[in-house]
């Protein structure tokens, strides 16, 4: 049976023949990008550097299409696989331009002397990434975000298989990250590569990996699909979460909420409520809100960072029951905070809320 374009047997990797991980069982095809995640310390740049041969593994075997690459010559593992690493290379006198160029070398002579068309494919790489202006800039004094795109476009120059990031994304503003990301996407679908990497941005994370490996302790403690891997839950347990949390459907933190009895009531709803929640939680000022259905989009904020949120069941109209409780809560809130701007059907018992907070005179103006 054919076997997946990269894969590992029983690889454990460390430090010294000192087993960090054991047993790790990694597999990716052509046409898959694969993103390693996990605490600090974890070890996903250790096992990235052991499937690149930047340290020996412990044990076990890497197989790059179907041969085992201890057996490969550096040069065979070139042509199939391009490597980004962080704070790798420190080469001296060496433009910007001439680093992309490097990325030729499996396709040069001995001499490494690039033909007219070399030339044009570091152009064309150099552009993808948006650094062609960067050309003659000496390598060892560009900014970090800058040097992280340009070797990207050496690794893309190298015309690879497989390419392997080390946390790509980490010294990049929000376009280049966007930008970066867009770039992989793009290769793994119409050049059919596969793409192996490490990303500490969560949300990225979810929204471009096929699969994602979950590193923690001494093993791989899971493996699956986007949608298995990002719960609140797990997310939570991985990290060891204790101040704040991880809301998985927006793939964004929350900070702990202003501990405290609510002072402040916020009538909410369709994302209305969202800056408002964020404000008092910046202020310090513990809040309530409600009602809210429980399919509400505020909701998702609400129950993180709110001190009580008053709920009703999805697409239900607010219940009596719902409707009392909110309201002996607004009535022991100093202030009411109207945030939504009208009412209809589902929360038209919210509008008798915002009246009875008027006439107690307690509705913010
Ligand atoms: N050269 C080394 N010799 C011995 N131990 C090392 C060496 N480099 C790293 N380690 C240790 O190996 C463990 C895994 O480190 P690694 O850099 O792989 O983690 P990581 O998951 O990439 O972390 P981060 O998210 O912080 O980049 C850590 O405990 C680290 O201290």
């Amino acid at each position: 049976m054919e076997k997946s374009f990269i894969y590992t047997e029983n690889m454990t990797v460390g430090y010294d023949g000192k087993a960090l991980i054991r047993d790790i069982r990694l597999s990716l095809e052509k046409g898959q990008i694969l993103t390693l995640i996990g605490p600090n310390g974890a070890g996903k740049s250790t096992i990235l550097k052991s499937i690149i041969r930047q340290l020996k593994l412990v044990d076990g075997a890497v197989f790059l299409d179907q041969k085992s690459m201890e057996k490969m010559t550096d040069k065979e593992i070139s042509r199939k696989l391009a490597v980004v690493m962080t704070g790798r290379m420190q080469p001296e006198l060496m433009t910007c331009e001439d680093i992309v160029g490097t990325g030729r070398y499996p396709y040069t002579g001995v001499l490494g002397i690039l033909s007219a068309e070399d030339h044009e494919k570091v152009r064309a790489a150099m552009e993808l990434v948006h650094a062609w202006d960067l050309k003659d800039r000496d390598f060892s004094a560009v900014s970090d975000g800058q040097r992280q795109r340009i070797l990207l476009a050496r690794a893309i120059c190298q015309e690879p298989e497989v390419i392997v990031l080390d946390e790509p994304t980490s010294f990049l503003d929000i376009r280049h990250k966007l930008e970066l990301l867009s770039i992989l996407k793009e290769m793994v679908r119409e050049k059919h590569m596969a793409v192996l990497m490490s990303l500490h941005e969560l949300d990225l994370a979810q929204k471009v990996s096929d699969l994602v490996i979950c590193v923690h302790g001494d093993r791989i403690e899971r493996c699956g699909v986007p949608e298995e891997i990002f719960t609140d839950e797990y997310i939570r347990h991985l990290y060891g979460v204790t101040a704040g949390s991880y809301n998985a459907s927006f793939g964004c933190l929350e900070m702990e909420p202003a501990k405290g009895k609510p002072e402040v009531f916020v009538i909410a709803g369709g994302g209305s409520g969202i800056p408002v929640f964020r404000k008092l939680q910046r202020q310090g000022v513990p809040f309530a809100v409600g009602v809210l259905q429980e399919n509400d989009v505020d909701y998702q904020v609400a129950k993180a960072l709110a001190a009580k949120v008053v709920t009703e069941k999805p697409f239900e109209e607010i219940s009596e029951e719902r409707y009392q409780e909110a309201r002996e809560l607004m009535r022991s809130c100093k202030k009411v905070i109207l945030a939504v701007s009208g009412f209809g059907t589902m929360n038209r018992r919210n509008e008798e809320l915002k009246n009875e907070a008027e006439s107690l005179g307690i509705l913010e103006k």
